[in-house]
């Protein structure tokens, strides 16, 4: 079996500039410049570990593109790709549509390579080249609806790959899976009238967007009861996490029967991460992702693609997308996550009733899938 593996220095060039973390600086209201929280360095980071640690020789190197017009608008409208390639033709930049979301001097092009990249995954499954991958992108996308950036997304590229594995390659049936710690608002808003894409959210309850994510909202029209999500309280950690892949996710797969299944690998549920409260650790991203391969080898020849979205611990996210990547690539661990020790504790942390709640009324949807 063969992994697919996608990155590109461009990725590192998209420039969010000295925001305050998460608000643009504002000296005169005593916001103080930064580094905004979006930035190049836990994704050079976990490239270098992926190099360092000799991963990257049992992997399939694939060259990413830009994607074209025509397949950014399968998602977007044109008013919303016109939006940002003005923003980025502006010598300082601009914003992708909240006010919060930078986007650079150039970043147009890098968000085209970014979307192109996962694309190029997709065509090499299609091709029988790989049979798993990961697209190490950045800008991240699964905030993006079709007419705005939001959430540091400027195009929602995890979107975009399951029009194109269905367009160009005749995979109807896309199953997206998201367990970053924020809810995959914009992915879900894209696909909620169609009943082609099963979209399943598992994330922090009410942290990004805001009121975003509850268990009610199951789709809309011929596309009810293909939206899953499992708002889980802050504090969550590995049994809650598994518990909710177990007793919703894989299910929700299983009837489903997907063609392709597409993992926006966030990682920023992990413990130390400073944009969420949940407690998960290498080692729970190391068992979902084995559960998402078996279900995979199950139900659609092992095809799974996985893109990045958020994790920001410069420290932590290497290590938390090590473990995805060595399940993707069935690879025995060749660097013991060093943080263990440390976190042994969280990994202990057990299903609360107020998680085990929350799982069970997603849980209660999954037999209306079809
Ligand atoms: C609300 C609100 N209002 N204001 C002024 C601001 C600055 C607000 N939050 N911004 C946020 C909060 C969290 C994220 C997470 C992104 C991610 O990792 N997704 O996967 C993005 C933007
Ligand atoms: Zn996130």
């Amino acid at each position: 079996m063969t992994t697919g593996y996608v990155f590109h220095p461009e990725y590192l060039w998209h420039d969010t500039g000295t925001s305050a973390g998460l608000l643009p600086a504002d000296p005169t209201a005593g916001v103080q410049p930064a580094v905004h929280i979006e930035n190049p360095e836990a994704k050079r980071r976990t490239h270098e570990l992926i190099h360092a640690c000799g991963l990257m020789a049992e992997l399939l190197v694939i060259e990413p593109r830009r994607a074209t017009m025509t397949e950014l608008l399968r998602v977007h409208t044109p008013a919303h790709v016109q939006h940002i390639r003005d923003q980025s033709d502006l010598r300082g930049g601009g914003d992708a549509g909240d006010g919060f979301s930078p986007v650079g001097h150039g970043s147009y092009d890098i968000a085209r390579l970014a979307a192109g990249g996962l694309l190029a995954l997709v065509t090499a499954v299609a091709d029988g080249d790989i049979t798993t991958g990961y697209a190490l992108t950045r800008p991240p996308g699964h905030h993006a609806t079709a007419d705005t950036g939001m959430g540091f997304c400027l195009f929602n590229n995890i979107a975009i790959a399951a029009r194109h594995a269905q367009t160009l390659h005749g995979m109807t049936r896309i199953a997206i899976v998201d367990w970053d710690a924020h809810h995959g608002n914009g992915t879900q808003t894209i696909f909620y009238p169609d009943p082609t894409v099963l979209t399943i959210s598992l994330h922090q309850a009410n942290c990004f967007p805001p009121d975003s994510g509850w268990t009610h909202e199951n789709g809309i029209a011929d596309g009810t009861g293909h939206a899953l999500n499992v708002p889980l309280p802050a504090g969550s950690g590995h049994a809650a996490y598994l518990h909710a892949m177990r007793q919703v996710v894989i299910p929700a797969l299983d009837r489903f029967r997907p063609d392709l299944i597409l993992l926006a690998n966030g990682v920023d549920a992990n413990v130390f991460d400073p944009m969420a409260r949940q407690m998960l650790t290498t080692s729970t991203y190391r068992h979902m992702t084995r559960l998402l391969v078996d279900a995979a080898d199950r139900l659609c020849h092992g095809r799974l693609i996985a893109v990045h979205e958020g994790g920001y611990s410069p420290f932590y996210t290497p290590y938390c997308v090590l473990a995805v990547l060595e399940e993707l690539t069935g690879t025995t661990t060749r660097v013991a996550d060093p943080f263990a020790t440390v976190v042994a504790g969280y990994t202990a942390e057990p299903l609360r009733p107020h998680q085990q709640d929350a799982i069970d009324a997603a849980a209660a949807l999954v037999p209306h899938i079809t």
